[in-house]
């Protein structure tokens, strides 16, 4: 008590100091630094007012007499004669905090000088809100007779419901996530977790360490984050700033890629395909590795464009000699040399340019050799039409051009006859569909790498376009094409790449296995994770899931529960003609309790919007998350479930989980997986007829059947 008030009180006053220096708005650029500095520490400050810090930790080091009270705080607070008050929690010292899972043993955390040794005497986790303390938990005692670090906290933290934003976990990371967390900066991290293991969270958390760790080399503004849709951008939104982090940039791949390639191409209406590629029972798609994303995406696509390009530099520079005006002559073989030669390590259209400007040059300086005036003027006129028919020689494709052609040898640009495509065949379906799509100036989600890549090919990648660390969440429905992409956009590989691949429900453009990415790095730059316990969702609901996978995905890893017991997960069946009445009725029961977050979750987007008008009929009112879905509102939800993977909700009904939509095979299985593991605390399945084979072996000990 005594120490929040003392922190308190120096947080204040340094606070109040900061609030009465008037706010600079002038022009003076060390006067702007310093407001920008001073400004942050307002923020800083603000935040640590309130909560001054979560955490507390006693630690003997072997040099000393008695343990040092620690405090752990999402920022460092230093008195005025510099020590610290509160420790920020991506201090090197306080990741004893969450690396110490108890024991009587030594403990220990890297310092910039190296490994210290000590002991930890005691763990407690506080709650204060608006400086008022209003828990405390003592997760580690060393002084009682079973010393080990307890979940006491993080269970009261896991058992809360949920707003419509992901939160920061700062107070209870737990040690394999802190491992992630503070892992070295010019790695590719790759993570497989299953759901719910805090993925997303970690990689959110990382990079606010990245920020305070590499402070001296490394920019918020040049650090991004890749998430599958807008949406999801919305829910996570508010980590970072509760983390005092802000100017990361937040995007989906689709809409990067096209920003930089500044076309006027768009992207082709996907409704259908999504149509297709989730529809179920007799209509579910065959998924192979000539579905376009699949074949797109791969890597061998990749070297047959890359060798396609370096064709056509090779045929790049006219056989012809330039000959301005009767009697002047600039052999074919001098360009040649400049573009293969002394330009060689420029991109292509790059090299094209200063080729150009080189011809310019050698005309003015024969020019200026003319000594007769009209002479001279006359072969000026005469040099800049025979200059302009010479570029007329020289290839003009723009990076859509040449990647049309590779399609049908017959759309390309100027050398579009001939076959690009050596080391690859296009399959004949993605070739239709790709000029098709192709002559309305459209492209699929799965064209941006490739066009990107050629694109870079030829102009290079300007500075600003370089990372200095990538996020890629949701990253199974990635391609080897766009991390390989991805990896020429970014400082020293630096990467965090997760995702799970039992949620892989995008089989037609994403990976099958975690390597397809691993061996796009070299050994000693990579790292690979697997996160085993999932925080989210309540023991009954994390075993449910798990017969899920063991029928329909019998390879995949089970997730391991967090002892946190909650309702049994229910079945229920009703009456074909009885569906709407009964999602009515459990909703209304759901909405009476304590859920604040909701989600009524279908197999396709037509079945939802039926339901969506339903219920609406029977004045319940609803968010209807479909594709095009900007912002995740909370409340209650009826939504695809392919689109509602990323998000959680405290309660959820599954409906038709009937033999017809999910059918016993993998691609079934890893969609009704993702829509049970959405659930924190509640999971409703509902089904008409013949329950989801996938369902079978469902014990009772965390299954209960209930008819309708
Ligand atoms: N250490 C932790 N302490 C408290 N809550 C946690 C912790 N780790 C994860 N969580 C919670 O678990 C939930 C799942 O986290 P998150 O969405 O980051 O997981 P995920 O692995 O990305 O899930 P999915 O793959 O299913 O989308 C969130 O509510 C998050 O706050």
């Amino acid at each position: 008590m005594e120490k929040l008030e003392r922190s308190s009180a120096w947080i204040d006053r340094k606070l109040k100091a900061l609030q009465s220096v008037p706010k600079y708005t002038g022009d003076d650029f060390t006067e702007q630094a310093l407001e920008a500095k001073r400004e942050n520490s307002r923020r800083h400050f603000a935040g640590a007012l309130d909560e001054p810090y979560f955490g507390r930790i006693d630690f003997k080091e072997e040099r000393d007499e008695s343990p040092r009270k620690l405090y752990i705080g999402k920022f460092g607070v230093e008195s005025e004669k510099g020590d610290p008050l509160v420790i920020d929690w991506r201090a090197p010292v306080a990741s004893l905090f969450y690396s110490f899972t108890g024991g009587d043993g030594p403990a220990s955390y890297t310092a910039p000088d190296g490994l210290i040794e000590g002991l930890v005497y005691m763990k407690r986790n506080l709650v204060i809100r608006k400086q008022i303390l209003q828990r405390v938990v003592d997760t580690y005692d060393r002084a009682s007779d079973n010393p080990v670090v307890t979940d006491e906290f993080l269970l009261y933290r896991l058992g809360e419901n949920k707003d419509n934003k992901l939160r920061d976990i700062v107070s209870t990371i737990q040690a394999e996530q802190d491992q992630i967390i503070r892992s070295v900066k010019n790695t590719a991290l790759v993570i497989q977790g299953v759901a719910g293991s805090g993925k997303t969270t970690v990689a959110l958390h990382r990079l606010a360490y990245l920020l305070y760790e590499y402070r001296d080399q490394i920019r918020a503004e040049r650090m991004i984050i890749f998430a599958p849709n807008r949406m999801f951008l919305d829910y996570i939104s508010s980590v970072l700033p509760e983390l005092g982090v802000g100017h990361i940039g937040q995007t989906t791949f689709e809409d990067w890629a096209l920003e930089l390639l500044d076309t006027n191409l768009t992207l082709a209406d996907e409704t259908e395909r999504r149509e297709r590629w989730f529809a179920f029972g007799a209509e579910k798609p065959v998924i192979h590795d000539e579905a376009p994303g699949r074949f797109k995406g791969s890597v061998r696509f990749k070297r047959a464009i890359e060798e396609a390009l370096q064709q056509y530099e090779q045929s790049f520079v006219p056989d012809d000699d330039f000959e301005p005006w009767p009697g002047g002559k600039l052999p074919g073989r001098q360009i040649r040399d400049w573009f293969f030669g002394e330009y060689r390590h420029y991109p292509v259209m790059k090299r094209k340019e200063r080729v150009e400007a080189r011809i310019k040059r050698w005309i003015e300086m024969a020019l200026n050799e003319t000594r007769d005036p009209n002479v001279r003027k006359e072969r000026k006129k005469k040099a800049t039409q025979k200059l302009k028919s010479y570029w007329k020689l020289w290839p003009a494709e723009t990076p859509f051009d040449f990647y049309r052609s590779l399609f049908s040898p017959s759309a390309g640009g100027d050398s579009g006859a001939v076959k690009r495509l050596t080391e690859v065949t296009v399959p004949a379906a993605v070739a239709e569909e790709s000029v098709k799509a192709f002559g309305k100036k459209k492209l699929y989600p799965e064209d941006l790498a490739p066009l990107l890549f050629i694109h870079d090919l030829m102009y290079g990648i300007h500075g600003d376009h370089t990372f200095d660390h990538i996020v890629i969440d949701e990253a199974q429905d990635f391609s080897p094409f766009q991390i390989a992409l991805l990896n020429e956009h970014v400082r020293n590989g630096s990467f965090t790449i997760l995702g799970d691949l039992s949620q892989g429900i995008h089989a037609y453009k994403g990976i099958r296995s975690w390597e397809e990415f691993l061996h796009l790095f070299p050994e000693e730059a990579r790292a690979y994770f697997k996160m085993e316990r999932s925080y989210r969702s309540t023991m009954e609901i994390i075993r449910f899931a798990g017969v899920i996978l063991t029928n329909g995905v019998p390879e995949s890893t089970q997730a391991v529960p967090v002892f946190r017991s909650g309702d049994k997960v229910k079945l229920l069946r009703h009456e074909m003609s009885a569906k709407v009445d009964t999602v009515v009725r459990v909703v209304r029961k759901l909405e009476a309790g304590p859920a604040s977050t909701i989600a009524v979750i279908g197999r396709t987007e037509k079945e939802c919007k039926e339901l969506h008008t339903a219920l609406l009929h029977h004045d319940i009112s609803a968010t209807l998350i479909d594709a095009r879905q900007q912002k995740y509102e909370g409340g209650l939800s009826v939504v695809p479930v392919y689109l509602a993977k990323g998000l959680e909700f405290d309660a959820v009904v599954l409906i038709d989980a009937d033999d017809a939509h999910y059918g016993l095979n993998e691609h079934d299985a890893k969609l009704l997986y993702v829509g049970c593991t959405r659930s924190l605390h509640d999971l409703w399945v509902l089904y008409a007829g013949i329950p989801s084979p996938l369902l079978s072996g469902a014990d009772e000990e965390f299954a209960r059947q209930i008819d309708a």
